[in-house]
């Protein structure tokens, strides 16, 4: 009989394509988010949306609302962690960290594709950058060209390392996953658009594809127009959009990116702009009525729920503890 073994939901292996059919005796092995999200690249056209998440509550929200992918963004990570503007003061301790928790929230769940900056210093560092990523758990990161003292890529005044020592920071990157046998997704960056115009970051995407990276990420459209024209530049090589709303470039939506052909879409603001509008809409409230004003049925137990309460109580009871026998 011909066994065919193909990729399940929760990330485990069908054979025959029938779950129910699978013999109990084999040993079935999970598989990682970067095997996952490069399977959803290579096997599938589908554009994967994924929304910026900062910390556990967010990709928490992500995870309960079913997507199929998620974007840790290093600007949320920057604010949340440690109160600041995305201007390189985050460290590779920061994002790692920060990834790890959100990628292990659901290990077999969506992959996490995290950002990586400029691989916080020279080869050794990217290299380091690499190594724990994967070791995290990450699915995918991106990578980019700017200064060490970079700042977000939708403000002005961005410098980027001039071309070898951005395929450089590239050769590292893919000669460390070469090593460790990953199937982690390496994304290019560029956010040479402002200081050397839109050839250039092409010649840069290219130079990175053909080092090995997996996906090309052009920092900062300034139109449409030239969102496509970057697809159709590097096709069939997949793009990444990064969408910030009220940042450099055109609000393009999910339906406008598949249409135009890009295969990774980030919402870096996605979790970040809301929590800020909410957050200081109830201080406020706090500060003029004395009350913060949270509507009904939003108690503790249900913000618990979505952080994996009732997941929790069954751990703890199949392991024969009576903690939660009688609810919470
Ligand atoms: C994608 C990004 O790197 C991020 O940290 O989310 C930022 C987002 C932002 O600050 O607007 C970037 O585009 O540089």
């Amino acid at each position: 009989m011909a066994i065919t073994i193909t990729l399940g939901p929760n990330g485990q292996y069908q054979v025959n394509g029938d779950a129910n059919q699978l013999d109990p005796n084999l040993d079935l092995v999970p598989i990682t988010g970067a095997t996952k999200l490069r399977r959803m690249l290579n096997e599938t056209d589908e554009l994967i949306v994924c929304p910026g998440v900062y910390d556990g509550l967010s990709a928490r929200i992500a995870l309960q609302l079913g997507f199929s992918a998620m974007y840790m963004t290093g600007a949320g990570t920057t604010a949340s962690r440690l109160g600041m503007a995305d201007l390189g003061l985050a460290q590779l301790h920061d994002m790692k960290t920060n990834a790890e928790m959100i990628a292990n929230l659901d290990p077999y769940g969506p992959p996490l594709i995290a950002d990586m900056d400029t691989g916080y210093g020279g080869p050794l560092m990217v290299a380091k950058s690499v190594q724990q990523y994967i070791q995290a758990g990450v699915a995918g990161f991106h990578i980019e060209d700017q200064v060490l003292s970079k700042r977000c890529g939708h403000l002005a005044g961005k410098k980027v390392v001039n071309r070898e020592e951005y395929l450089m920071r590239i050769r590292a990157a893919k000669s460390t996953i070469n090593r460790l046998h990953s199937d982690i997704v390496l994304i290019a960056r560029t956010d040479a658009l402002q200081q050397h115009g839109y050839e250039e970051c092409i010649a840069r995407l290219k130079a990175a594809r053909d080092l090995g990276a997996d996906v090309g990420l052009l920092e900062g459209f300034t139109s449409k127009e030239q969102a496509r024209q970057a697809v159709q530049d590097l096709a069939p090589w997949p793009l990444l959009l990064n969408m910030v709303e009220n940042g450099a470039g055109p609000v393009i939506t999910t339906f406008e990116a598949k249409e135009m052909g890009f295969r990774i879409n980030i919402f870096s603001f996605a979790s970040l702009a809301p929590a800020y509008l909410g957050i200081k809409a109830a201080l406020e409230r706090l500060k003029t009525d004395g009350v913060v004003g949270t509507p009904e049925g939003l108690g503790p137990r249900k913000l618990f729920e979505v952080c994996g309460l009732s997941e929790s109580m069954k751990i703890d009871a199949e392991a024969g503890n009576s903690a939660f026998v009688n609810g919470v």
